[in-house]
């Protein structure tokens, strides 16, 4: 694994009027690892990802991607830079096709010439690709919702609670497509609920709580932790 981190956060902070959602967020991920994202509701896993992904502009701190600041970037351009996300609840273009829906990111992406069909086979939607996306399952969506994001050929993932309803057979072939696309050198963060799941995929989690953080480290050892235990269980 590389020495030099892809995303270094530093002195992170965001506040919702006089409310600190975030507060003082730092730490680093690699090219091709998988870094979870846990805690409780309401903890702000969901703001770090609009603050790295550009959604939403920080009040303090620096981002670091490749060692250059991008805090004050615009989305497209972080996206052209290699960095996009995917969302809690996906919202493709639903009259348009799987295919089109995918064709769009790239472009939006600055990234024609990504191989469209090696994204279909990726999230595994060959067979619905001349498909209206509003016609796909919940899980489908998902997927979709992933390979927009890969048409724009990410260097770091950012996937916000993709779990969810999920069933099992369903996880399972997420979980081998994230571990596939860090195999690849893609950085991911992984915010996440069901630790189950974040456990078969990282060893390395940050636990945030009332958007401070908690914990970093093995998630067997978050368990043990007095602070995260008490932000989990309400002290
Ligand atoms: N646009 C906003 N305006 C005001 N407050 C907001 C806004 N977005 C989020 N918040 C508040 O910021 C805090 C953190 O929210 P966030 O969605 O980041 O938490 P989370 O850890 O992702 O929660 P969950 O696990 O429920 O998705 C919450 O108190 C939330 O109500």
């Amino acid at each position: 694994m590389s020495s030099e981190p892809l995303l270094q956060l530093d002195g992170l902070c965001k506040r919702f009027g006089g409310l600190t959602v975030l507060d003082d967020l730092n730490f680093t991920v690699q090219p091709g690892e998988i870094v979870g994202l846990v805690g409780p509701n309401g903890s702000g896993k969901t703001t770090a990802i609009n603050l790295i992904s550009g959604l939403l502009r920080a009040d303090c701190g620096h981002i670091l991607f490749d060692g250059k600041p991008v805090e004050r970037l615009p989305m497209f351009r972080r996206v052209h830079l290699g960095i996009n996300r995917s969302f809690q609840v996906p919202k493709p273009f639903r009259e348009m096709t799987v295919r089109e829906n995918i064709e769009i990111a790239a472009h939006y992406g600055g990234a024609d010439a990504v191989d469209i069909n090696q994204v279909l086979a990726d999230i595994d939607l060959r067979e619905q690709a001349g498909n209206a996306a509003g016609e796909l399952t919940v899980n489908q969506q998902k997927l979709l919702d992933l390979g927009r994001a890969l048409a724009t050929a990410p260097r770091l993932l950012l996937i916000d609670e993709i779990g969810a309803g999920l069933n099992p057979a369903e996880l399972n072939g997420i979980a081998e497509l994230l571990k596939k696309l860090a195999a690849r050198g893609i950085a991911l963060i992984v915010v996440e609920h069901l630790l189950d799941f974040l456990n078969r995929i990282t060893s390395r989690v940050i636990v945030l709580g009332f958007g401070r953080m908690l914990f970093e480290g093995p998630l067997q050892a978050a368990a043990d932790d007095p602070d995260v235990v008490a932000a989990f269980i309400g002290g």
